[in-house]
């Protein structure tokens, strides 16, 4: 084990009830919202390729001409209690929002920096209504910063000369002002999700990283920080030099999900998702595959079944309404949580073997078992393997609890369930009641070979 300075300062999960708290949302909403909203990919009637919320580093468009956007940022139709009512009929238990994203541009009133809302036909602050709006709807608020910042003069992707040493200073200051005047004007935050954290300039600044991060800590204790926020002293991001997580949770699946329990490495996890394969900020074209509800429900319920929570975004429009395809998404992906939320909720890894109809998870603090099933086998028999000494005492669909579904004991540790019916057309919940086995043999002995 290496000795390190600043490496990550905890090992294994936190166990505060903050924490405890976030391990159970399950779902969760991203919101990605600025200037970038209002050109939505496209500039002069020409698509760009990229994410929407990275068409500033085009060379189809003069940097200045994007950063005048600020001029144009009077969003008629933006409505905070429409956004939160929207992650509410979802179902989502917390929100990641942009503070601010890679331009730099501040959604709230900073006074570190002219590029924001203030200075905008809008002039208002947008932050504070969106965190009233959601604390309103008892969603927790995680708030977004992107650390690399284009338009701050101070940035730098690397630090070559003393001319770059000294501007970066500035901007280290700058992003901390910046971060405790955020903690400072939104108490409620219950974390940070930093973003824009991969170049050279700020993964040579372990200590300054560490020692703010101790800072915003002691400002705000029980804050959420993700594993992308700080390197440690050998330039190491996510794990430390030890290979111990840095921050509360792992934060580097972005557009991905692991495949097994082995992945997470026993950590805390979540997973944020575009709905198209990679826009972030609104994109006028809705293009390319554009994820079905059925396969938003699989992902949340594969990143629950593994210990995380999944966070799908939105990306409103510039006039600050959310697009109508997002909204239909959040209105089916409600109408099945609606039904099945107990599968969801403070859940987590039920430790049993995957099977191929779906994916199991287990209420936190209980032995109550849930079955997601996408996939009905022809056989409508569902195959579960249990603990040794652990048989099913009852199950039956989360829908339909009075109906008790038929199961049979395979051999000592295998069982099927029979469904009733096999036509379900969408996904459902079996809920699996385990018993204790009274302290009997397997039935049959395992096949000598
Ligand atoms: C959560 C996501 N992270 C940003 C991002 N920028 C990237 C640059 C290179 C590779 C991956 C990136 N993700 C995206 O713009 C979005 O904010």
């Amino acid at each position: 084990k290496l000795q390190l300075k600043h490496g990550s300062h905890r090992v294994g999960k936190r166990t505060d009830a903050v924490m405890a708290k976030w391990r159970g949302y399950g779902l969760g909403q991203f919101i990605h919202w600025g200037l970038y909203a209002i050109p939505g990919g496209e500039w002069n009637g020409k698509q760009y390729n990229g994410a929407a919320e990275w068409i500033r580093s085009w060379n189809g468009i003069p940097k200045s001409t994007y950063d005048s956007l600020i001029y144009k940022f009077n969003p008629v139709n933006f409505n905070a209690e429409e956004w939160a009512a929207t992650a509410k009929q979802m179902g989502a238990k917390y929100v990641t929002i942009t503070t601010k994203h890679h331009d730099g541009f501040c959604l709230w009133p900073s006074k570190y920096t002219n590029y924001t809302v203030a200075n905008s036909p809008w002039k208002k602050d947008i932050m504070k209504p969106l965190i009233d709006a959601y604390d309103k709807q008892g969603i927790d608020v995680i708030l977004y910063f992107s650390v690399m910042d284009w338009n701050h003069p101070g940035w730098r992707y690397d630090i070559k000369t003393k001319e770059d040493s000294i501007a970066f200073e500035g901007f280290k200051q700058f992003t901390r002002n910046q971060l405790l005047e955020l903690l400072t004007l939104y108490p409620t935050a219950k974390g940070l999700w930093f973003d824009g954290t991969w170049d050279k300039s700020w993964v040579k600044q372990a200590a300054f990283a560490d020692e703010l991060e101790t800072e915003m800590r002691k400002l705000r204790p029980g804050l959420i920080i993700g594993s992308r926020f700080r390197a440690d002293e050998n330039g190491k991001r996510h794990f430390d030099s030890n290979g111990v997580l840095m921050g509360d949770y792992e934060q580097g699946w972005e557009r991905k999900i692991p495949n097994k329990i082995e992945d997470v490495h026993g950590n805390d996890w979540d997973c944020v998702m575009t709905v198209p394969e990679n826009q972030w900020g609104y994109n006028k074209a809705w293009k390319g595959h554009i994820k079905t509800t059925n396969e938003l429900l699989e992902m949340t319920a594969k990143c629950v079944s593994l210990g995380g929570n999944f966070v799908l975004n939105f990306g409103p429009q510039g006039d600050g309404a959310i697009r109508k395809e997002e909204k239909q998404l959040a209105a089916q992906i409600g109408d099945w949580m609606k039904t099945n939320n107990e599968a969801i909720y403070n859940c987590e890894y039920a430790g049993l073997e995957k099977q191929d109809w779906g994916y199991f998870t287990k209420k936190t603090g209980s032995d109550k078992l849930y079955m997601i099933v996408f996939n009905v086998p022809v056989s409508g028999a569902l195959k579960v393997k249990l603990p040794a000494n652990t048989s099913i005492g009852k199950s039956y669909l989360l829908a339909q609890p009075a109906q008790l579904l038929n199961t049979e004991e395979i051999s000592g540790t295998e069982y099927f369930i029979h469904l009733k019916n096999t036509a379900a057309g969408k996904p459902f919940v079996v809920v699996l009641e385990p018993n204790a086995k009274k302290g009997s043999g397997n039935t049959y002995d395992k096949a000598k070979t």
